[in-house]
């Protein structure tokens, strides 16, 4: 049997899921916080800018670093603010404690229903998806993960060969002097290890396929105006649509899901007749024979085509620039941080005996480098909003404001990870925010950048071992430097802008074999 990714009418699964069901009052009339209660229409919003008529306070957010813009708003009005940009209605949470609690929260598992994403989503997938779909999937593909080795020994081992590219990329670099933007070094080797883990194989350099997949990311994390302009103004949907231009994000999707398929038509292929008895090698495997079995016990919704390939392209997507950035982050930190490189270095040289490569076992014994990690996770807060969080019931009341179930509501990464109460030096790099005072290292802590509660991130801990492998593997065999001609750059490389995620400025680095 092919999978067809033609997009599918998902409305009544849709439907479906949200269920707009009668609210029961709180006992005793009281409403606990983020507890939805009957008769709270009269409610507050978060307090906020009153904004423009028609446009809100969209005249008033910088377009490439929308976080900032935010981040003095939360200064003017609290920790618990509200917005309209458009028609849209924002809500930010700014507070560890208070996004804790919203995050643990059930009714908080929502995610936009804007026409945008419908359009792309039908509905389906992991990251977009709600209610009894979304909880069957998360803990289908964690599981999944977890089985396959995801963040132990086999993703270990994967880590380690592509490092082997890494170093030879970096060594090449270093004969030549050659200044290098370091961003496609890293992302050939992270999509490997996801490309394994979700497809049963890899992209080599060279490869066309790879290319079209670098590609595709780069097009389908740059924000395009035009398009996100329903997401603010529905009524726009139609208007928009009209322009060609507007389509590419539609299209760059289908081009994914397109070539997501020829992938699981290819495990089709190698699985032959007996899908029953093969033994599954990636999530694709996993997906054909769940699909299978859910079929034959007369279920055609939970893993319908376009279900398959959405879980398998936004694993596979969400896997790659996620943490290639994050280590392309960490050089520029190092190269502009000299000193704390060298004292990482020191330690690395301290721990790790001979040409030996770090590994996960040697962490505990390496404090300052998990500190500069932390400290670099922090201060670069790679996804500053996280994902949305809307609630999936009506008349939600949150500490006494109203949370509509349409209010788009956001855990600010970004302004959590400036707060003044939680960290002695928010706006500057320092990895002591990390370090105990007898030098071991103390934790995350409240650095939350894989957010956390029900929705956390499902690929932490891959994350979080290929960072931590090849970062110390890098910094062991090189020293890293920013190019003279981008050295007075340091305030513009490292404000950035923001796309989906926060990507730094031009730069170029050298690397020196130590
Ligand atoms: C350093 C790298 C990464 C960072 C900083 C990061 C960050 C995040 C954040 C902030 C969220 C939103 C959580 C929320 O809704 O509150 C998220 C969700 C998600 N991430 Fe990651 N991520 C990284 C790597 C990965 C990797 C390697 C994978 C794939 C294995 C992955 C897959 C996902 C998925 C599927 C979700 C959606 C979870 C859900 O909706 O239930 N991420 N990530």
């Amino acid at each position: 049997k092919v999978l067809c990714a033609k997009a599918s009418s998902s409305q009544e699964l849709w439907q479906h899921l949200r269920p707009r069901q009668p609210l029961q009052p709180a006992p005793c009339g009281l409403s606990g916080p983020g507890r939805p209660q009957a008769a709270v229409r009269n409610l507050l919003s978060p307090p906020g800018p009153r904004g423009w008529p028609l446009l809100g306070s969209l005249p008033n957010m910088d377009p490439k670093r929308s976080h900032e813009s935010v981040l003095e708003l939360c200064k003017t009005f609290g920790p618990i603010i509200s917005y309209r940009l458009g028609s849209q209605l924002f809500i930010v949470i700014n507070d560890y404690d208070l996004a804790k609690e919203l995050l643990d929260d059930e009714n908080f598992t929502g995610r936009s229903r804007s026409v945008v994403i419908q359009r792309q989503t039908g509905g389906c997938g992991l990251l977009f998806s709600e209610g009894l779909l979304w909880k069957q999937h998360r803990r289908l593909a964690l599981k999944t993960l977890r089985d396959f080795g995801f963040a132990k020994d086999r993703s270990v081992e994967m880590v380690n060969i592509q490092l082997d590219d890494i170093l030879t990329d970096l060594r090449d670099a270093s004969e030549s002097a050659r200044p290098l933007n370091i961003l496609d070094t890293f992302t050939e080797a992270t999509n490997a290890v996801i490309a394994t883990l979700t497809l049963g194989r890899q992209f080599r350099r060279g490869d066309p396929e790879l290319e079209f997949v670098r590609t595709a990311a780069r097009r389908l994390f740059a924000g395009r105006p035009l398009q996100n302009l329903p997401f603010l103004f529905p009524w726009t949907d139609y208007i928009v649509r009209l322009f060609p231009t507007s389509n590419e994000q539609n299209l760059v999707n289908m081009e994914i899901l397109e070539f997501i398929q020829r992938q699981v038509q290819e495990r089709l292929k190698l699985m032959g007749a007996d899908i029953e008895g093969f033994e599954p090698e990636c999530l694709c495997d996993v997906y054909i024979k769940e699909r299978q079995k859910a079929e034959a016990a007369g279920d055609f919704e939970s893993f319908k085509d376009m279900q398959v390939l959405r879980v398998v392209m936004e694993l596979f997507m969400a896997g790659t620039d996620t943490t290639a950035r994050s280590l392309e982050w960490l050089l520029l930190y190092m190269a502009f941080e000299q000193d704390w490189q060298s004292r990482v270095q020191a330690e690395l040289d301290r721990v790790i005996d001979g040409e030996r490569r770090p590994s996960m076992r040697d962490r505990d014994q390496l404090p300052l480098t998990c500190a500069v990690i932390e400290e670099t996770y922090r201060i670069v807060s790679l996804t500053p909003f996280a994902l949305f969080h809307p609630a999936t019931q009506e008349d939600t009341v949150f500490h006494g404001y109203s949370f509509p179930t349409n209010a788009l509501i956001f855990p600010f990464t970004y302004g959590m990870s400036r707060d003044p109460k939680v960290w002695a030096r928010p706006n500057e790099f320092h990895p002591e925010h990390f370090l105990r005072p007898d030098g071991s290292f103390a934790g995350s802590g409240k650095n939350i950048p894989f957010s956390m509660g029900r929705r956390v991130c499902v690929g932490e801990s891959l994350g979080r071992m290929e960072v931590f492998l090849i970062f110390s593997a890098v910094m062991k065999l090189f020293k890293v430097c920013m190019a003279d001609e981008y050295l007075s750059k340091r305030e513009d490389i490292l404000r950035g802008s923001l796309g989906i995620l926060r990507i730094p400025g031009d730069y170029r680095l050298l690397f020196e074999a130590r």
